[in-house]
This record gives structure tokens, sequence and C-alpha cells, in this order.
């Protein structure tokens, strides 16, 4: 029988986009699945997502298509959110992801989108795919959540921000105010809307790939699993088949933050970076500056001039640097180095001098820090990015946070300089445990991707179930024939299908 040829979508933005690209790449370099993606950017207006994906078209099997961009801005509100504009960007390339489908010679027989596309999973049904899944680019944390966000929503009164007791998530941690997802913020708003009915489509799918592993969320992934009540909402298998994150290219351009990094001590830089988009207040990002210098510590700062989640902008050194105090950069010429530019993320937290990282905690840069072993200086943005950092430092205890969300309190110097400390000075216990941890954090993450690992099991396990349906689909007309399909009986199945572990999850 053919190969499988796995057809994924990515919604806009580089935190979807990139963990798309290597999920692709990871199914097409260990199951050898034929694999297409078509990505769905923010258009013209960013570059960087063009690059990301020329990037992987290098270095991968798959075919990459970028789709043309629909403009969404007649169909929200103004004022609509990030995320709204991203599911309604979605829902409208519907019609575009259909007619790409049809056009392709070899068909694609499974279907896999991000959470943000769970829609057009009604495009894998039309055009008689096999199976859909959906790729939760967080934690299962975060999963957990999600599914039961419409339970919450018929059981708890009001906002979620007024609540006094944390939210009870069944087999999880619970979720406090501080906790809650972005869309959970305010319940009228068109982006919670959208989020329940996000949480309502991800169980009509055949199962979710969700990028963490069992060893990282063992708790969590059974309560999926396994928690009657949890388990119900869920209803179709998890697959935990992280970490994927980008490789560091294997011939990078000369860069001279690497000369700089070169010369510096093992494990004794701080990176500071706020992912694709993030950028600081004025004030804030004076705060963060006089921080820095009073920590003592070395840094390499990724500081560029703010930017739209849906449009990365370029950097303008001037523009950047009258942002900060006045001197600094001449005072910290010897200990730091200030980067405009988008940076090698991945290149520059493999390099042995880096000792911690500053970061607003999305979850490709949470992967990309802990598959390094560098712990974590938590400076959250919106999103689930305080859930991350609940995680990181009450869980896992790779991390330190601020004591509130920068969102809502200017931090100061003297906190910053303290945080920065306990990350990379080597005297501090607190310090010297939580870098142990993220040691051990990235040897287990190894390990789940070793030969029989947990997470490369998961997914074999993924690839196993895929072709059951596959089989089913071409079993049933023969045993159902008034009930036949365009298929017909290549091979026995690979299972007596009532005896399949699928089978017994419905029995
Ligand atoms: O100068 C830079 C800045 C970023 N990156 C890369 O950009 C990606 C950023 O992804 P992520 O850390 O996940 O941040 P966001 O793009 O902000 O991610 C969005 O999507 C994530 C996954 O769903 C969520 O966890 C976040 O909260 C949400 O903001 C990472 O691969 C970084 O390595 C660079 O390479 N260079």
């Amino acid at each position: 029988m053919d190969q499988p040829h796995a057809l994924l979508v990515a919604s806009p933005g580089l935190g979807h986009l990139i963990p798309i690209l290597e999920l692709g790449n990871r199914l097409s370099s260990v199951l050898s699945v034929h694999v297409t993606i078509l990505a769905v950017t923010c258009g013209s207006s960013s570059p960087v997502e063009t690059e990301a994906i020329s990037l992987a078209a290098e270095r991968t099997a798959c075919e990459i298509m970028e789709l043309p961009s629909v403009d969404v801005d007649n169909l929200v509100e103004p004022g609509a959110t990030v995320i709204t504009k991203i599911v309604v960007k979605m829902r409208a390339m519907k019609p575009t992801v259909r007619d790409a489908v049809k056009s392709m010679k070899r068909k694609p027989t499974v279907m896999i989108v991000d959470f943000f596309g769970t829609e057009l999973m009604s495009v894998a049904s039309d055009l008689d795919l096999t199976a859909k899944y959906v790729y939760v680019t967080s934690h299962s944390w975060f999963l957990a959540v999600l599914v039961y966000l419409p339970i919450l929503d018929k059981i708890v009164e009001g906002e979620y921000v007024k609540i006094k007791e944390p939210l009870k998530i069944p087999g999880c941690k619970p979720v406090g105010p501080k906790e809650l997802m972005e869309m959970m913020l305010d319940r009228s708003d068109q982006r919670y809307k959208e989020c329940v009915r996000v949480a309502l489509e991800i169980p009509m799918s055949n199962g979710v790939l969700v990028n963490t592993w069992e060893e990282l969320q063992g708790n969590t992934l059974d309560a999926l699993r396994e928690d009657r009540e949890l388990s119900r909402v869920m209803k179709v298998p998890v697959y935990p088949i992280g970490p994927i994150v980008r490789t560091k290219r294997l011939v990078e351009k000369p860069n001279s933050i690497f000369e700089w990094l070169d010369k510096q001590r093992e494990r004794s830089v701080m990176y500071v970076c706020l992912g694709s988009s993030g950028t600081l207040l004025f004030e804030q990002t004076m705060k963060l500056a006089r921080g820095l210098e009073l920590s003592g510590k070395r840094f390499v700062w990724v500081l560029r001039k703010p930017a739209s989640y849906l449009g990365v902008s370029s950097s303008d050194d001037e523009q950047v640097s009258t942002s900060l105090p006045e001197g600094f950069l001449d005072r910290t010429r010897d200990v730091g180095l200030v980067v405009t530019q988008w940076a090698p993320q991945v290149k520059i937290l493999s390099h042995g001098s880096i000792g911690g990282f500053l970061s607003h905690c999305g979850w490709s840069s949470v992967l990309e820090s802990l598959t390094k072993g560098v712990p974590i200086m938590v400076w959250t943005g919106p999103a689930e990015q305080w859930m991350n950092a609940t995680l990181l430092t009450e869980e896992i205890g790779v991390a330190v946070r601020t004591s509130e969300l920068p969102s809502e309190r200017i931090i100061g110097r003297e906190e910053v300089a303290s945080l920065v400390r306990k990350i990379v000075a080597e005297a501090d216990e607190k310090g010297k445990k939580i870098r142990a941890k993220a040691e051990k954090v990235r040897v287990s993450s190894e390990r789940a991707w070793t030969q029989n690992g947990s997470s490369h099991r998961s997914l074999f396990e993924w690839e196993n179930d895929v072709a059951l349906y596959r089989d089913l689909l071409v079993y049933i007309p023969t045993i159902f024939p008034s009930n036949q399909g365009p298929l017909t009986l290549a091979s026995p199945p690979a299972k007596p299908w009532h005896r399949h572990p699928l089978f017994a999850r419905f029995s």
C-alpha cells in the first residue's frame, strides 16, 4: 500500500509556523511519510515567515506552499484581538485550502492542523481524507485547560478573572486568576467564543499531537488519558511527541554575536529575547537595561522596535538605542551585546557560554532552552505565557520569575539584577538547584527522542493508528457491501479491528 501523505496546515505567526515546519520535518525524516505543508502567513508584512519557510525548504524533503494571504480586516470588528484575527483568517482560508488539496497530484491521506485551524478539518471530511489530527504547539496543561473550557463555560458564572479560588481542571494543576489564558480574560469577546468552539472541535479529530514529552508532564498526560472526567471530554488519543524544536543550521553565516560569545566564559552569559513580537514599554526597557547593568553579568540582548504579532517589524538601530539609558551602550561595551536584528536563537542557546535565558516563555522558546539545559528567567507576556511560567517554576523547577506580571507592573532594576544573578551566578543555592534541574531536563528531552524513547514510540503509535484508520476504510466496504466506497481491500487490516486499542477506547 502507498506511503501515507500528510497534509499539515500552519496558522499565521512564527509561534505556529515554526512548530508545524519542524513537525513536517520529523514526520518525513523519522517515519518517511510524504509531507505537504500549507503555510497561512501574515502575508508580505512578515519577511521573517518567508525566510523560515525557505530555510525549512532547504533542509527537508517536505513540499511547502505559502498560501496567498487573505485580508480579514473587513471580516472582524475594529480593534479585534490578534487571536480573533488568526481564527477568522483560518476560516477564510477554507476554499483556498480545499482548492490547493484538489489540485495536488498525490492526494493527502491524513490532515494535521494547529489549534487555530480546527475549522479546516471539515475540508478533510469533504475530500475523504482518512483521518484528521490537531497539533498542539504548546504543552499538555494548556491542552487540558483548553478542552475543559466548554465545561468551565457551563459551570462558572461571571468572568474568570474575578474568581477567588483557582479553577479546578480534573487531574491537573488548578488554574489561578493570573494563569488564565489570554482568550479567557473577557467572556464577551469574540476570541473567547472562538476558543470555546476550538475546544469543542478538538475532540472531533482522530487525535491530538502535543509538543511535550511523558517524562516532563506525565501526570497531566495521564489525566488527559485516564481521569474519568477529563478523558471524557478529551475523547481522542493524545500523542506526546515533543520536544520538537528547530535544530541549528549546519552552516551559519559568520556572525559577530558568535565571535563575541566565543570569548566568554562557560555558562556566564544571559540571553535576553522576548520572542518574535515581544517588545517592552519605554520605561520597562530602561529598567531592564539598568537591571542587567546592575547584575554585573554578561548579556546578549535582542532588542527590536515594537512590532505587532501579525507583522514582525524590521529593526532600526538608531531608534532602538534611543530607548536605552544614556551611555548604556558605552558602559556595557565589554560585558554586553545589544542585537537589533532577528537573532539566530537556537544557535545562541546552543553556545556553551550561555548560562540563562530571559524569555517571554512562548513554548518554542521554552523548548529551545530546555533542550539545551539553559535555565530560564521568566518575563511573560500574554497568550498562555503565565501558565508556562508556573509550569516552569513550580512544576518543573527550571526557572525563576518576576514577582508580578510585567504587563501589570514595571519590574524594577533591583529585581531584574537579583533574578539574573540567581540564574547565572555560580554561588547561589537556589540557582544551583535550578541549573542542575535544567541539565536533568535536557537529558530527559534527549532520551525522549532516542530509539524507543517515549516520544519516538508515541510517533510510531500515531503512525500505526493512522494506518488502522486507512485499513478500516478499506475493510468496512467488504463487511458492509451496501456501503461500498471507492476503495477496495488491497491488504488485510493490520489487526482484527474489534481488538484494536482504538476500538477498545470506544467500546
Ligand atoms: O530574534 C528572534 C526571535 C525569535 N526567534 C524564534 O521565534 C520563535 C518564537 O516562538 P515562541 O517562543 O513560541 O514565541 P511566539 O512566537 O510569541 O509564540 C506564540 O505561540 C506559542 C506556541 O503556541 C505560544 O506558546 C506563545 O505564547 C505565543 O505567543 C522561536 O522559535 C525563536 O527561536 C528567533 O529565532 N529569533
